[in-house]
């Protein structure tokens, strides 16, 4: 993927980043994208499929995101913006479903293209994973995932998603297929200059451990879950 510059006014028509030396200068410089800078790309062989893995700096919250990148993408393609999950993800929880999901957003651009930007800092619905664990164990004394959340003093949802418009607009994509059943996803990115095509449902890893928890999601959070839970 060819490297762009942007100015500090994000408005201001890129350029293009030369391989070496030229007149253009900022080849090795971290690039400005209001609010993010773009890092580093390498590729990585995964069981999903080999990416491009495009590292930006999240100059608010000093977050390190991911854009995996498969293909080309371009307008229209298949986006997943993914909330980090240790537990789910490392660790196979069957407390939530971001593990599955994850996989098959994974799956689905290395089959057919797009972008999985992974969100760090949005652990635990961005109230991080030390609260995560505690509103887990609130959960164990009968509260759901919103109200342990409410318990604690804490948001429902304290997610931003500022960071992934930004690395959407770096990778020059501006109208998405997004991999959700959040629809707080779908106006987050529209209220930040994504034009969201088409909300495409991702639904994997329901399990009886997280029943409940889907539940709450779909009858008190407003996700969009199809399947009978
Ligand atoms: N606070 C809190 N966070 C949770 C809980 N279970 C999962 N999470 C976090 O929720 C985030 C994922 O959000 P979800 O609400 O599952 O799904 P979503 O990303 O909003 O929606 P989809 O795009 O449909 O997956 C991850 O960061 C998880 O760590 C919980 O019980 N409490
Ligand atoms: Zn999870």
């Amino acid at each position: 993927m060819t490297e762009t510059c942007f100015s500090t006014n994000p408005s201001s028509p890129p350029t293009t980043t030369l391989s070496e030396g030229g007149d253009n200068t900022c080849t090795v410089r971290p690039i400005a994208i209001s609010g993010v800078t773009f890092e580093v790309e390498t590729t990585i062989p995964t069981e999903h499929g080999t990416f491009q893995f495009r590292a930006y700096h999240d100059l608010v919250t000093g977050s390190e995101h991911l854009a995996i990148v498969s293909g080309t993408p371009t307008d229209g393609c298949f986006v997943r913006v993914h909330s980090e999950c240790l537990t789910g993800e490392i660790f196979q929880s069957h407390k939530c479903e971001c593990g599955p999901q994850l996989d098959s957003a994974l799956n689905i651009i290395n089959q057919y293209g797009g972008v999985v930007i992974y969100m760090r800092g949005h652990e635990g619905r961005g109230i991080g994973l030390i609260n995560k664990l505690k509103a887990y164990r609130l959960q164990e004394t009968g509260l759901d995932t919103l109200d342990a959340n409410l318990a604690l003093g804490l948001p429902a949802d304290d997610r931003d998603y500022s960071a992934a418009a930004a690395i959407l607009h770096d990778l020059r994509l501006r109208a998405v297929r997004l991999l959700t059943n959040n629809p707080d996803k779908v106006g987050q990115l529209t209220k930040h200059g994504i034009t969201v095509l088409e909300r495409v449902p991702l639904t994997a890893g329901a399990h009886p451990a997280n029943s409940a928890y889907l539940r709450t999601k779909r009858d008190r959070m407003g996700h969009l879950l199809q399947h009978t839970i």
